[in-house]
């Protein structure tokens, strides 16, 4: 199939590079040239294992990058993938998808065949009626049903593993109102993945497609909120929490995975899919106290790190290291990373911040400009006063003779990565 994708980011190149090698004819459209260059250059826009492979294979051939909108008239459907942050309020600012829907309504506004819209992005159902249809309408001069149609497509993959988890979904979720030529499409699009993966497939309506992604993320925040709540709980009953979450995780009705407690979730969709979700359940009239509990937990963890650390080192005028600061290891993104909150608390404490991280320091450097960067967690932990380990970075794992040159060994694991010896003082956030 001809396949447009509009958004090239962590989602649009690899749904991009992993649909060419599905043997589609995929055009990657962003309005950033750089993206544009790199993509018809063969290289990926951003780290992801397997990308930069899938996308040299392809780039030229079956994949194809440009900054014009226009070209989506030559495609059987096109993707929209662009962001969906968050206002300061939490609530959702679909602004960009809005006006990504609008430059695909100019190009198809003289297109007499039916074009499908496929919403990739994260988005509340009442976006898609309230503001990406009269977007496309308005700028196509046509209404819904009669030269296009729109359905609702969530992806789920995770950032650092994003092609294995789009090339082996859990689910494939199809939201199309019961349109018969956008099911149509989307199950021969997704057809050579479904053959070789077998995966769930949920066709369902786009409201229920699109509450289907916040719900998804929602529950897996508060999954991770309620071990850190229990094993916050567990922290005072003197009890390992991991302990407690492997033998907890053995019920198939629990499951093992997102059982690590620790200091928190970050990232760039659970924050703003949770305060979206809120902020619009307030506005329908509904208090989601589970949803407010999983971010309020949430935003504690942080703090309550800070306070095993402060149980042990006065930390004003003093230098604490802080290792990790990429919101989950294997990348280095900082958006929602839990190393901020501990930077500011460890300022606000008057204490001499020594960050380390094996990817992530150039982006916190553009946060927090005044802290000092170290080349190596060694170095960070040279002369401390205390560390806080904030990302599971595996390196950390085999810190050990690293710890004897702190002037004072006080170790707070955020992430249960560092071994608990002899000749440092460790506290373990949940355990
Ligand atoms: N990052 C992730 O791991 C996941 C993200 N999502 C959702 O997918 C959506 C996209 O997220 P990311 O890929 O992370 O975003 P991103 O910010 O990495 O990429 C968005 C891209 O869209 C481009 N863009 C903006 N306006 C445009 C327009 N009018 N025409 C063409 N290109 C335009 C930007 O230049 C940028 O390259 C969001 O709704 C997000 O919530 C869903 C699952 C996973
Ligand atoms: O919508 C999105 O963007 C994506 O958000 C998450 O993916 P991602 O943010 O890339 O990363 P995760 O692996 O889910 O980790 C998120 C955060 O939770 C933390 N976490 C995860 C698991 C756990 O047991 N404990 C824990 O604290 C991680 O350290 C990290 O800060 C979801 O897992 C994806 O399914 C979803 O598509």
């Amino acid at each position: 199939m001809n396949v447009s994708v509009v958004g090239t980011g962590y989602v649009g190149t690899t749904l991009s590079a992993c649909l060419a090698e599905l043997g589609h004819q995929v055009t990657a459209i962003d309005v950033d040239e750089t993206t544009v260059e790199r993509l018809n250059d063969g290289g990926a826009p951003i780290h992801e294992p397997g990308l930069d492979e899938l996308v040299s294979a392809h780039a030229g051939n079956r994949l194809r990058a440009s900054t014009d909108h226009a070209a989506v008239v030559d495609t059987d459907l096109t993707f929209l993938a662009v962001g969906t942050p968050a206002n300061a309020d939490g609530s959702i600012d679909a602004s960009i998808l809005r006006a990504a829907a609008e430059d695909v309504g100019a190009a198809i506004a003289d297109e007499t065949d039916y074009h499908l819209v496929v919403v990739k992005s994260t988005v509340l159902p009442d976006v898609i009626e309230s503001q990406i249809l009269p977007a496309i309408e308005a700028a196509a001069g046509t209404s819904e049903g009669e030269t296009f149609g729109v359905a609702v497509n969530p992806e789920f993959l995770r950032e650092g593993t994003a092609v294995e988890d789009f090339t082996d979904p859990d689910k494939i979720v199809l939201g199309t109102d019961g349109d018969g030529r956008a099911l149509d499409l989307l199950r021969e699009l997704y057809r050579p993945l479904i053959e070789e993966t077998d995966p769930p497939v949920v066709e369902t309506g786009r409201r229920e497609a699109a509450t289907i992604k916040y719900a998804n993320n929602t529950f897996l925040a508060a999954k991770i909120s309620l071990i850190n709540d229990l094993g916050n709980v567990c922290k005072e009953f003197g009890v390992d929490a991991y302990e407690v979450a492997d033998a907890i995780g053995l019920d198939d009705r629990i499951g093992e995975r997102f059982l690590r407690s620790g200091v928190g979730w970050g990232g760039s969709c659970f924050p703003k899919d949770t305060a979206a979700l809120r902020a619009a359940a307030e506005s329908a009239g509904y208090d989601p106290l589970m949803v407010d509990a999983t971010i309020e937990i949430n935003e504690r963890q942080p703090e309550r790190l800070l306070e095993l650390l402060d149980s042990h080192v006065d930390v004003e005028g003093k230098e604490i290291a802080v290792l990790g600061l990429a919101f989950k290891p294997g990348t280095d993104d900082i958006r929602g990373s839990r190393a901020k909150p501990v930077i500011e608390g460890l300022l606000d404490r008057g204490a001499e911040v020594v960050a380390y991280d094996p990817r992530a320091v150039g982006e916190m450097a553009e946060a927090f400009p005044d802290i000092e960067y170290a080349d190596s967690a060694a170095d960070a932990l040279a002369d401390a006063h205390g560390a806080a380990i904030v990302t599971d970075w595996a390196e950390f794992a085999d810190l050990n003779a690293e710890f004897d040159a702190m002037a004072d060994p006080v170790v707070v694991d955020g992430r249960r990565i560092i071994t608990r010896r002899e000749g440092i003082t460790y506290e373990g956030l949940t355990w």
